[in-house]
């Protein structure tokens, strides 16, 4: 049986930062890098985002929570990924709005993330992502931002750091353990 172990995902990490660097260095602010992208990091970036995610929203399918969230998710490279949250009848297999946009992204080969912004029909409220997606986008870095908006269009700007504090990642993997031999 073949196995993965932790080192090998490493190395491809490394190589997908290096070469969204190198993309990201050729681009002037506020071009995009293709027919999909949608903004480079900078200004008006939430309000696009924002807007990004309510166009997601669209596609929520929801017919048992009847609660459509979307996602809208800009890569340090410029791009953008969207989701929408996607239920089942066999109700634990729903995924939320913010998980997958990011396995989207991460299914095209991106891994650094700038900023996700996150709407929902919520009146007058914020949309928080759930524990889950917190955890999921912690993998990603603790230091990039979420923007949780209402259906106004004011939001709330956080970091990942802000809203799982003190998490588990990938690096604790790493660290020395009392036994070495598993
Ligand atoms: O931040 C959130 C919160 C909830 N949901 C989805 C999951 C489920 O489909 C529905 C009700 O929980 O909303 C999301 O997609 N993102
Ligand atoms: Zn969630």
């Amino acid at each position: 049986m073949e196995r993965f172990y932790w080192w090998d995902r490493e190395s491809d990490l490394e190589h997908s930062q290096a070469s969204e660097t190198a993309r990201e260095s050729t681009q002037a602010p506020g071009m995009s890098t293709g027919p999909d992208s949608g903004l480079a990091p900078g200004k008006g970036q939430a309000a696009e985002l924002i807007r990004r995610s309510k166009e997601a929203k669209g596609f929520a399918y929801c017919p048992y929570s009847k609660f459509r969230v979307g996602a809208a998710l800009l890569t340090s490279a410029g791009k953008v990924f969207t989701g929408c949250n996607v239920e089942n009848a066999s109700s634990n297999l729903g995924i939320c709005a913010e998980r997958a946009a990011i396995q989207k992204a991460v299914s095209e080969g991106h891994l650094n993330f700038e900023a996700i912004a996150i709407a929902s029909d919520l009146k007058d409220q914020f949309i928080f992502p759930c524990g889950a997606c917190r955890q999921v986008m912690r993998e990603f870095g603790t230091d990039w931002v979420v923007y949780l908006s209402a259906p106004d269009g004011t939001y709330k700007e956080m970091t990942v750091e802000n809203l799982l504090p003190m998490s588990f990642g990938p690096d604790d993997l790493k660290k020395s353990k009392v036994t070495e031999d598993n």
